[in-house]
């Protein structure tokens, strides 16, 4: 049986949790605190870390790297607020399965949570900070190009550098696809039929990132009980993307550059020289350049990757591409979840498409997977949607009608009220006159909103 600890010092989340997931076949515990969590991590094997991001303790990135450090093995799950989203994709980086955003639905967890155990069931090397991808998790049809000009561009260059062998950086904020780039270069190109090995130099730690990347011998260093094979090695014929290049010590800089320019790669340890034959495509979110010229990252190893740029809008930038990118990951949670909805109502996809998406697509996938589970009609309409979504920007003084016509106001009571009702009529507007959300944005309950509705003489 596999077991599952949860971590959140919301004692009813806990239980929520607990309750729910031991009825679905689970051994569960609870921890209300950081180091409870980690003292019980240490005390018992579990397979499984539910956490909360904000624990009185600790934050969510602390707790990660203290569970993968006990044991690499733990799939771990964050629960975070929407407006953390930013800092929830930071914690897939730094090795979480999946984050999940509140209100917490047990079943959207559930699926997350099977799928994460199914993963580390398949991967015997998932201790390793390093993901392989076959032919089948990239299968061209999953790619989607979209309509905009900017999409029709990078379609384009992937088309035309596919077939070289030239290294590529591909740029953009996370999430926007530089992965799914990488893959479509590799499907595309003559190597398609070998493999592609992605590798996240920034969930590398330093100490461990020579021996992923060029392998070592037994003996090597404390823990290297194995001769071991490392990612160039396993490549070999086929393509190596290196993710988050700008994180690699400069040290491994070294190292890396000399492989790319001699072609050949010594293990950590070893003296033999082994032959690889591995086209390179790296990602950064970062501004390489900027580190070169800081002294952060070195020019030779930059000029060296640097021989094709793709670079990739963030998706606010390209809000053409949003309905076809929200179809298509609509198809794929009817898939996951046995649904059958049909498409989103013009509210709902004007949301969409006003909404920021600092996740860019894997936001955007999260936020559509989870509308397709509540969804109770035909099509995903504002209310399966989060809340977050309703103002795209954030309601503030600066939005709102403080004018008296030029006369001066009777009070600061009278400036008070004024703002008050601009503030509700503005949130109503935004929600269709939807109360429920109207309350929530505002962050006052249902009767204190129709409490003001009425002194305000406000229609309700
Ligand atoms: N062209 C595409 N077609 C379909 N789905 C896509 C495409 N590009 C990205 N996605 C979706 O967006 C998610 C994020 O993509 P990807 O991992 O490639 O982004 P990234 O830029 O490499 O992110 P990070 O910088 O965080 O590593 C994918 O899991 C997938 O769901």
């Amino acid at each position: 049986m596999k077991r599952i600890l949860i971590v959140d010092d919301e004692a009813d989340i806990c239980l929520l949790l607990k309750n729910f997931f031991a009825k679905n076949g689970f051994e569960t515990d609870t921890a209300a605190n950081g180091e409870e969590g980690i003292k019980k991590l240490k005390e018992q094997t579990f397979d499984l870390v539910i956490c909360d991001f904000k624990l009185p303790d600790y934050n969510g990135l602390e707790i990660l790297q203290k569970i993968k450090i006990i044991n690499a093995k733990t799939q771990v799950i964050i629960i975070t607020g929407y407006s953390d989203v930013r800092i929830a994709v930071e914690a897939l980086k730094k090795g979480a399965y999946e984050y999940v955003t509140k209100p917490l639905y047990p079943e959207e967890i559930l699926m997350i949570v099977k799928n994460a155990l199914k993963q580390e069931a398949k991967s015997p090397n998932s201790t390793k900070p390093v993901k392989t991808s076959t032919t089948k998790a990239t299968a061209p049809n999953q790619y989607v190009v979209g309509k905009s000009r900017h999409a029709q561009v990078v379609q384009k260059h992937i088309e035309l550098i596919a077939p070289t062998d030239m290294s590529v950086i591909i740029l953009g904020e996370t999430g926007t696809g530089k992965e799914y780039v990488a893959k479509s270069i590799h499907y595309n190109s003559k190597r398609a039929d070998q493999p592609f090995i992605a590798v996240d130099c920034g969930a590398l730690p330093d100490e461990l990132a020579g021996s992923e990347l060029f392998g070592h011998i037994k003996g090597a260093f404390t823990g290297a009980i194995n001769d071991k094979k490392g990612c160039f090695e396993l490549a070999e014929g086929g393509t190596l993307f290196l993710d988050e290049l700008g994180n690699l010590s400069y040290d491994n800089q070294v190292k890396l550059l000399r492989v790319l320019q001699e072609r050949y790669v010594r293990r950590v340890g070893g003296a033999k020289d082994i032959p690889v034959d591995v086209r390179v495509l790296v990602a950064t979110n970062e501004n390489l350049k900027k580190a070169v010229s800081e002294g952060n990252f070195r020019e030779d190893l930059y000029h060296r990757v640097n021989e094709f740029v793709i670079e990739l809008s963030p998706l606010r930038e390209r809000t053409d591409d949003i309905p076809m990118f929200a179809e298509h990951f609509l198809g794929a949670a009817n898939e996951q979840l046995d649904k059958q909805v049909m498409g989103f109502d013009k509210g709902a996809m004007a949301m969409l498409k006003a909404h920021h998406w600092h996740g860019n697509l894997r936001e955007l996938s999260n936020v559509v997977k989870r509308a397709v589970l509540l969804c109770q009609s035909d099509k995903v309409n504002d209310d399966c949607l989060p809340v977050e979504l309703m103002s795209p920007e954030p309601v503030s003084s600066g939005n709102i009608d403080v004018d008296f016509n030029g006369t001066l106001p009777t009070s600061l009571r009278a400036v008070v009220e004024h703002a008050e009702k601009s503030a509700i009529l503005e949130v109503l507007k935004k929600t269709n006159n939807n109360k429920s959300k109207t309350a929530e944005l505002l962050d006052i309950d249902r009767k204190t909103l129709y409490n003001k509705l009425t002194l305000y003489n406000i229609d309700n």
